[in-house]
């Protein structure tokens, strides 16, 4: 069953009192419990549709149409957006406060979730006392404490080094299929897309389209984020993605 259905939406903004057209008739849905990734050349216009898909923005034409009724949509970013001057468990009931009453139990699975982040010898440290990759794990606990229907994360591994990259990629592809949560990945890491997501959209062009949707091989998908980078057939998908971005890139 599909989670969210996008179909003919463009969309436009206005610039030096001109429209631009950065969107053009994007049709495709995403299943309820599917990990998908949008990729396409800076500019194509992804972080637009995560806007209009988490309802910050309207879109100026077509429609979006959610099958359940969650208005609950869970953040994850390039920063981390943690309060300085908060402890680790304050930034994360924070969070909870804004879209949920706390009550005990809403607050003893956040914390067992920091636990399951291996974090959870930080409780009551603040964002300073830890590295770039730890408060991404925070917010990754903030975001998830809310039990979200979707996730949308844009580019939330791109500010850490390689070898912190894979583990919360592990971590969160972990923790998605177990709470079996639909998720939407900005990206413009090839194999990072394809390590982690059931299908690929490619976006590109100005205004962008969606130009190519490709489904990942359920061998890969069975993986964990660093296993499926060792497949044989990883890297066959790696280039036919490569050469469909490199011509969007000179185009
Ligand atoms: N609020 C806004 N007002 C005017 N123009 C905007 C606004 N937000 C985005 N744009 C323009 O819309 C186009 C698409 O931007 P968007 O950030 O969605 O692309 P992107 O594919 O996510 O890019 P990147 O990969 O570089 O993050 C760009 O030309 C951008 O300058």
């Amino acid at each position: 069953m599909s989670f969210v259905t996008l179909q003919h939406v463009s969309h436009a903004f206005f610039n030096k009192k001109e429209l631009t057209e950065v969107l053009e008739d994007i049709t495709l849905s995403v299943e309820d419990g599917e990990f998908v990734s949008f990729i396409g050349p800076s500019g194509c216009g992804k972080t637009t549709l995560l806007s209009l898909i988490s309802g910050l923005l309207t879109p100026l034409e077509g429609e979006i149409h959610f099958t359940t009724n969650t208005k609950n949509i869970g953040y994850m970013l390039q920063q981390d957006y943690l309060f300085p001057w908060k402890t680790i468990e304050q930034n994360i009931l924070l969070g909870l406060k804004v879209t949920k009453t706390l009550d005990e139990d809403t607050k003893k699975k956040a914390l067992t979730l920091l636990e399951k982040v291996g974090l959870a010898h930080v409780q009551h440290a603040y964002p300073r006392q830890l590295s770039g990759g730890m408060r991404q794990r925070v917010a990754l606990v903030r975001t998830l404490a809310t039990n979200p229907g979707l996730l949308l994360l844009d580019e939330p591994f791109s500010a850490l080094d390689y070898q912190n990259k894979l583990k919360l990629e592990d971590l969160v592809s972990v923790l998605l299929k177990q709470y079996n949560k639909t998720s939407i990945l900005v990206t413009h890491d090839i194999e990072e897309a394809i390590a982690m997501s059931h299908r690929i959209f490619l976006f590109g062009g100005k205004p962008g389209k969606l130009i190519q949707t490709f489904i990942v091989p359920t061998d890969i998908q069975q993986l964990t984020p660093f296993e499926a980078r060792r497949h044989p057939t990883f890297s066959l998908l790696f280039e036919e993605i490569w050469k469909e971005m490199e011509q969007l890139e000179r185009t």
